[in-house]
């Protein structure tokens, strides 16, 4: 039975959850550091100690007792003996007590008794006559202190940056420069992440070409399934770019059946609408999956469609390549980090101001391909070409999807506008 027309409606929050009841995250799996960079974490990761874990000197200087350098003056030094060099690395091993200091390098743990740190600059040692330090014996000399310092300068405390203990990055974090330096602090040489989502790639349709195959007349190449794995592999996929299909609904059916065991989605472009080819109507029409939907309201991808099969999500983006483009942000990226254990899946909602009057009215919402730009800390967007879903050159240029209601009386420029980013 062929859904060409007569199909029911859904909105694109509808059509989301509709999708999101039957995700479900991938396994956990264990990689090295270096290889978790942009994964979202399958775990919460709890300090196990302290940072810093001992009291860190933050200059190289001398650690002294503030009380002893109180009327330090430059006029006035004050001189103290040195009872020991530390330098990071090392453990101190001695306690500084009246009139002591204990020369300091920068990150080397502070010794008890001292409650404060002197940088270098701000002294004078008075045995040394050159810099030698390696060969000199610190406790045969003594440093004039030329500034009071007050208590707990220069030192980091226990625990100054990180409780013991503390939460440091919750599960469905992305793993950037900063989650590696807190991975690597403690000590997490693999890190369990969610395996990346994989993803099957067919493009439909009898016009289309390889990449590598000449131009032929009345034929095109196959541009949607290279754009859709770089969308892909962005949110985190797998991409695999599968052959093109023709519009025999036998093949379609049989080519999509025998990869589905081996991806956790199924992406395809074209064949979706009321043409006499449209080969993914006459698939859903004769297989034995759920189909979820088959019309939605929005502008461009109205005849977007999904389908539950063998319990797999098969996606069915329209085939202009606006349409496949918007239907994956709105759709697939989601389902994509979903399954990545994200917490927040789908894409930034931002406001903006509407750089040029828009007066296209749509029975549908509509979700136009845009490009941002900041002037006077205001965020301003326009559309990224020409909006037509079979333009193809301009996505390129659009770094979100701008957001417009359905009806309305068009949009003025400075009206303000929702925006939902790409990038
Ligand atoms: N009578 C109607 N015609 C159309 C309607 C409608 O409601 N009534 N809807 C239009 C809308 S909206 C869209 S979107 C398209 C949807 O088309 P399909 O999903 O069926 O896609 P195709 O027919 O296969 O192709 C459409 C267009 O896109 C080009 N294409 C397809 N695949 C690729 C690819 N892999 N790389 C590059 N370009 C591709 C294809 O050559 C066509 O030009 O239907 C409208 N028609
Ligand atoms: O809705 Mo079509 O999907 O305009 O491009
Ligand atoms: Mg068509």
């Amino acid at each position: 039975m062929k859904l060409r027309f007569g199909r029911k409606v859904i909105s694109v929050d509808e059509a989301r959850a509709a999708l999101y009841e039957c995700v479900t995250t991938t396994e956990k799996e264990m990689v090295s550091l270096p290889r978790s960079f942009g994964r979202l974490l399958a775990t919460d990761i709890y300090a196990d100690h302290a940072v810093p874990h001992f009291r860190r000197s933050g200059v190289d200087g001398y650690a002294v007792r503030s009380q002893d350098i109180a009327a330090a003056t430059p006029d006035n030094p004050i001189v103290l003996d040195v009872i020991e060099r530390i330098p990071s690395g090392t453990v101190p091993e001695r306690t500084v007590q009246a009139g002591m200091a204990a020369r300091i390098m920068t990150g080397a743990p502070v010794p008890d008794g001292a409650d404060t740190v002197v940088m270098l600059e701000m002294t004078d040692c008075l045995c040394l006559q050159d810099e030698s330090l390696l060969s000199l014996d610190a406790q045969d000399t003594k440093v004039k202190i030329k500034k009071n310092v007050q208590a707990a300068s220069n030192i980091t405390p226990i625990a100054g940056e990180v409780n013991c203990g503390e939460l440091v990055i919750p599960q469905g974090t992305r793993i950037g420069p900063g989650e590696a330096a807190i991975l690597a602090t403690f000590g997490f040489s693999v890190v369990k992440v969610f395996r990346r989502p994989r993803v099957a790639i067919f493009s439909t349709g009898s016009e289309l070409l390889q990449v590598e195959q000449e131009l032929q007349p009345g034929k095109i190449r196959n541009s949607n399934s290279y754009m859709l794995a770089a969308q892909v592999e962005a949110n985190g996929g797998e991409a695999f770019i599968m052959p093109a299909l023709s519009d025999d609904p036998h093949q379609v059916e049989a080519a999509l059946g025998a990869v589905l065991p081996d991806v956790d989605l199924i992406l395809t472009s074209g064949g979706v609408s009321v043409g006499d080819y449209d080969v993914l109507v006459d698939v859903f029409g004769r297989f034995d999956g759920k189909i979820l939907f088959n019309k939605v309201a929005m502008r461009p991808g109205t005849p977007t469609s999904a389908a539950l099969w063998k319990s797999k999500l098969l996606l069915a983006l329209s085939g202009n390549p606006g349409a496949s483009f918007v239907g994956f942000e709105l759709f697939a990226k989601p389902i994509i980090r979903k399954m990545l254990g994200s917490h927040r899946p789908e894409a930034e909602e931002l406001s903006a101001f509407l750089d040029i009057a828009y007066d296209k009215p749509s029975a549908y919402p509509r979700y136009i391909r845009g490009t941002t730009r900041v002037e006077a800390g205001c965020l301003w967007v326009r559309p990224a070409g020409i909006d037509k879903s079979s333009i193809m050159v301009s996505i390129k240029d659009a770094d979100c999807l701008i957001w417009l209601p359905a009806g309305g009386q068009g949009y003025l420029r400075g009206d303000s506008v929702k925006v939902y980013t790409t990038r």
